[in-house]
């Protein structure tokens, strides 16, 4: 077990996907044992069953209960749906103090409204991970508070490179870290369905047609990573002149393929401060 994390306690608000891909990780990595974990959400019983038969970590969802486990928390990670963090940020500001660390993977949510909403100056790591780190590939940005120290920041680091890779970069980039790697799955996903589709209108069985697919994308992502070249330049190496490959980027093409998915890029991060000021303005309209 590495230092950063040795024998700190972690509280997940929220028990959703994003928090099991957190705590899995920790877990399969050795970096935590599952009596530092707990993991707490409002109402839904059967999916802490779920949970804790799994991993045998803590669960509850009494809110006494999840007080008492936040008193004993180093690191709360508040995993919840945006809609949900004023409400839980007010319910629980009290045990939300100096002593612990706040890491949000909340889109959008930033740290200044975390602050006007908690009345303090605790450390925050405020990170953007996706869903990847399920299984360990996830990519994940973090920026750190000013009152976030040296062990703070190794917690941080270790509990995400658990699940994955890693950049520090300042909060100002998170959003359009949103846009590639938050959101990008999904348009990843996206492109392979309609590949799929494709293959089965040209009479492909629909199980070969996904594992052509799957197969596809594994090998161009790690093309990518191993040879180390511009995308670019491999998709060259692939398009013969006046081949099948030009023609079908022709027709990607004629869609605006690249613009769209631009696009998609910068609406999701354009979405992420939508969230953030939505937030923020009900908080200061509540206060
Ligand atoms: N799903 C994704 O691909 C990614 C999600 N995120 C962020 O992660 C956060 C959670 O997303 P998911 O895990 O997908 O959501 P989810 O809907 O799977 O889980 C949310 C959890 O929060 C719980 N919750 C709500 N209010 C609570 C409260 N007051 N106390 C304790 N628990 C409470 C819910 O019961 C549920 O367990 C979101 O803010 C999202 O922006 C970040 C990166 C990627
Ligand atoms: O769609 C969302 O809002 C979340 C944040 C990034 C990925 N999923």
């Amino acid at each position: 077990m590495t230092k950063g994390l040795a024998d700190k306690k972690i509280c997940f608000l929220g028990a959703g996907s994003m928090a099991e891909a957190i705590f899995r990780g920790l877990l399969e990595s050795g970096k935590t044992s599952p009596d530092q974990i707990c993991a707490t959400n409002r109402s839904n019983q059967s999916r802490l069953d779920e949970l804790s038969a799994r991993y045998s970590i803590q669960t509850t969802n009494d809110p006494s209960a999840i007080r008492d486990y936040l008193a004993l928390s180093d690191i709360v990670v508040l995993a919840m749906k945006p809609k949900d963090v004023m409400e839980a940020l007010r319910h629980y500001k009290s045990l939300l103090r100096e002593d612990k660390l706040l890491v949000s993977v909340v889109a959008g949510l930033s740290m200044e409204t975390m602050y006007g909403l908690l009345g303090n100056s605790m450390p925050i790591a405020r990170t953007m991970p996706n869903t990847s780190s399920t299984i360990g590939l996830g990519a994940t940005g973090i920026a750190f508070s000013s009152s976030a120290d040296k062990e703070h920041k190794e917690s941080v680091l270790d509990m995400f490179r658990s699940v994955g890779k890693v950049l520090v970069i300042e909060e100002k980039q998170l959003d359009i870290l949103t846009g590639v790697s938050g959101s990008g799955p999904a348009y990843v996903y996206y492109m392979m369905e309609a590949m799929i589709e494709g293959g089965i209108r040209g009479g492909l069985s629909a199980e070969d047609a996904r594992i052509l697919t799957v197969q596809t994308f594994l090998g161009a992502a790690s093309m990518v990573q191993q040879t180390e070249e511009d995308p670019a330049v491999l998709r060259r190496k692939v398009t013969s002149p006046n081949g099948t490959t030009q023609a079908a980027i022709e027709k990607l093409d004629e869609f605006r393929f690249p613009q769209a998915v631009q696009e998609a890029v910068l609406r999701s991060a354009e979405r992420a401060a939508e969230i953030g000021n939505a937030i923020s303005l009900e908080a200061t309209k509540r206060e």
